[in-house]
């Protein structure tokens, strides 16, 4: 009680009160600043910009990770569709489906344009590739409607029997093509069907908000870009690292509540009521379409699925915190994906790709979240 008591006086004196802002740290003169966090650290007070806590990562993986067992059937461990790749970008839609296969995933399938369909098929032959998605320089003006009534039309056949739909990996923004996209996403939240949104996909949503506002199952998960043009649209500002917390949980707040997860140095992730941070493991090599397997994205996605049957069961560790499975996804997915770069890094350093990490999600798993 003593204790709290000089606490409280101490933090009053420091300013750290109701009041006390992280633009008012900012108008503290830079040595003044660096001397109250250093207070503050030593009163055990949780950063300036928030009390965000670093998420129980492995923990949370080995909880939402299902047992394998022999009385399952094809389709129980997930069933994963990615909307995306274009004639520019084949690479991003394979790297999410494949890696949502190589964590456990049953089946994993690809809807993207006609020319990126060959192109995907011949990098596996494990994925399913629906080539039913046209750009505008290949549809008549007349033709818009009918095709744009056929691409939906496709979709719904699978759409019902998917765990969860990832939209923008190599989408590409052509308009024709993102209108048929936004068809797609009105008819997935109909079907309460989660909804991971992700590189282009993203371009898509900050533009029409609407889309995604007010569905909790979407889950945002923005690159450095993707999130400053999120935050100047939304919030009508720029990124304020000052005050991450904050500003991350004004987002998910403005968008009605969808959960967002920001990749950075450390992962942030937020559902507009709590925030969580992932900052173990992880890489020095930013080689492109790491943020593709995080929404192999689907690793999330999967991840998602599995928490979202399990905290319904009646055995679920309710001791697990956070309780909401898009959060409990992101912080699995996260740690998985920072767990296969870091060994992929200290194999091949320099020369990392993300073909390389893919390779090493299955190991990070096992080391994780043994097969018992
Ligand atoms: N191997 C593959 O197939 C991979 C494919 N990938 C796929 O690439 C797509 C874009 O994702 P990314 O990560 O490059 O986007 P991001 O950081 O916002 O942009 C960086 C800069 O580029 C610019 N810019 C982008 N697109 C533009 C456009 N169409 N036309 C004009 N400008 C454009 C952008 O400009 P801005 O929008 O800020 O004006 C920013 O300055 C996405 O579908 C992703 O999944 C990646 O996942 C990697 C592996
Ligand atoms: N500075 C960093 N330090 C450590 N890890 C990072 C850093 N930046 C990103 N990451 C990790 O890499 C993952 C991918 O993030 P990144 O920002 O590269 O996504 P992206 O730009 O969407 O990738 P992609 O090229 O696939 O589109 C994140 O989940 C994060 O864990
Ligand atoms: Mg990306």
């Amino acid at each position: 009680m003593i204790c709290s008591g000089v606490c409280s006086l101490m933090l009053i004196k420091l300013g750290v009160n109701s009041g006390f802002s992280a633009r008012s740290c900012m108008l503290a003169s830079p040595a003044v600043f660096r001397r109250q966090e250093f207070l503050i650290r030593c009163l055990g007070v949780k950063s300036m910009a928030g009390p965000t806590s670093e998420a129980d990562a492995e923990n949370i993986l080995r909880a939402i990770t299902p047992p394998l067992d022999h009385s399952k059937h094809k389709g129980q461990a997930g069933k994963i569709a990615v909307v995306g790749g274009c004639r520019e970008y084949t690479g991003a839609p394979y790297f999410a489906a494949i890696s949502a296969l190589k964590i456990g995933a049953d089946l994993s399938h690809v809807f993207c344009t006609k020319d990126a369909a060959p192109v995907i098929k011949s990098y596996s032959p494990e994925i399913i590739v629906h080539p039913i998605l046209e750009e505008s320089y290949s549809v008549r003006d007349e033709d818009r409607a009918s095709i744009s009534a056929k691409v939906l039309a496709e979709v719904d056949k699978w759409m019902e029997r998917f765990d969860c739909l990832v939209v923008g990996p190599g989408l590409g923004r052509d308009p024709f093509l993102l209108d048929c996209v936004s068809e797609i996403i009105k008819h997935a939240r109909e079907s309460n069907v989660p909804i991971l949104i992700d590189g282009d996909g993203l371009f898509l949503v900050t533009n029409s908000l609407d889309l995604v506002s007010g569905y909790p199952l979407a889950v945002l998960t923005p690159n450095v870009n993707e999130y400053k043009r999120l935050v100047q649209k939304v919030l009508n500002c720029e990124v304020n690292d000052e005050d991450a917390h904050g500003q991350i949980l004004s987002l998910a707040e403005q968008i009605g509540g969808v959960t967002i997860l920001r990749k950075g140095k450390s992962d942030l992730i937020t559902d507009s009521k709590t925030v969580k941070s992932v900052s173990i493991y992880g890489s020095p090599r930013r080689c492109s379409g790491q943020g593709d397997i995080l929404s192999g994205r689907q690793v999330v996605a999967i991840f998602i699925s599995w928490a979202r049957k399990l905290t319904v069961a009646p055995d679920w560790d309710t001791r697990i915190s956070p309780k909401n499975p898009t959060i409990l996804g992101c912080i699995a997915g996260s740690t998985l994906l920072r767990k296969a770069a870091s060994l992929a890094f200290e194999d091949k350093k320099r020369s990392t790709l993300t073909t390389d990490i893919i390779e090493c999600l299955g190991r990070s798993l096992e080391d994780i979240c043994p097969v018992k």
